[in-house]
């Protein structure tokens, strides 16, 4: 098989570090179809996502991307009529069995999406703190305390400190979305799902976050969709390649972006497709 063009982007790939292969997968799913209705969205999709990696998932409009992140949290049972088959466990625990709570799932595995969404009444405090208070936390000192640490874990401390009463949708566009991943963080999750996080946002703003998921990575395990490749390789340890509801390539960002295995792979990223 002919290599890709190199291009500035496999370039960038190139120089990636390898990531680390020793450390035990955060989510292992097996064999997962999703349904909507009748019309199937994801095929027999089988991958271990690493525990504190940045996982990119890619692949052309309607792969079925978004489908498979929300999977990851149950995010997509909020549309009706959705039906799953196969497994998907979290640190060994299955997250689709019976009489497990997908709220608490949620909590565990939570989500950032494309466009910020901060609650429009709500102060800067009070958007971060909401799931919090929501779960009945009160002790003013743990609240100040998180408020404080997940501000200062999504790199927006420093912007908002002297006007957390604010309106949340006070900030600039680049800083409610830092808002929404302090929303996210705030709960402790163990997993952070990013659903083409800077997609609405300018180019500082693009950088901002993106820097934000590599400190985010010592934590956290990131699962990212983006329709950027420039993203993925600049911000992902690994790159899954979606296909009409398939995963048809799963490997280091490296390998995928220099050396990709397979012939539709190497369409994708060298552009010839998508
Ligand atoms: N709520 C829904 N009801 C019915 N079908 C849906 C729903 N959401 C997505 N689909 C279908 O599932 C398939 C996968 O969609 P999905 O949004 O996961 O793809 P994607 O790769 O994220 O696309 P994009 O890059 O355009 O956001 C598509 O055929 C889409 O039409």
């Amino acid at each position: 098989m002919a290599s890709p063009t190199p291009t500035p982007l496999l370039q960038r790939a190139a120089v990636l570090p390898p990531p680390d292969t020793a450390t035990p997968p955060a989510f292992e799913v097996k064999d997962f179809s999703l349904w909507y209705g009748s019309s199937q969205a994801l095929a027999d999709v089988s991958l271990g996502i690493p525990a504190r990696q940045v996982t990119a998932i890619i692949g052309p409009s309607g792969c079925g991307k978004s489908t498979f992140l929300r999977a990851l949290n149950r995010m997509h049972e909020v549309t009706p009529g959705t039906r799953i088959v196969g497994s998907l466990r979290l640190f060994g625990e299955d997250l689709y069995a019976r009489g497990r709570d997908a709220a608490d799932v949620r909590r565990r595995v939570g989500m950032v999406f494309q466009k910020s969404n901060p609650f429009p009444t709500m102060t800067i405090a009070d958007n971060v703190l909401v799931g919090l208070k929501l779960n009945g936390v009160r002790d003013r000192a743990l609240l100040q305390e998180r408020l404080e640490n997940s501000l200062r874990m999504a790199a927006l401390w420093d912007e908002v400190k002297d006007k957390l009463a604010r309106p949340g949708i006070s900030l600039s566009g680049g800083q409610q979305q830092r808002l929404c991943i302090a929303r996210a963080l705030a709960v402790e999750p163990e997993v952070l799902l990013m659903d083409e996080p800077c997609s609405a946002l300018d180019p500082i703003a693009t950088a901002k976050i993106e820097e934000l998921i590599q400190q985010l990575r010592e934590r956290f395990t990131v699962v990212i969709v983006t329709h950027n490749m420039q993203q993925a390789a600049r911000c992902s340890d690994r790159t899954a390649f979606f296909y009409l509801g398939r995963l048809v390539e799963f490997s280091t960002t490296r390998d995928l972006f220099t050396n990709p295995a397979n012939p539709q792979t190497e369409a994708y990223v060298s552009g010839r497709f998508g």
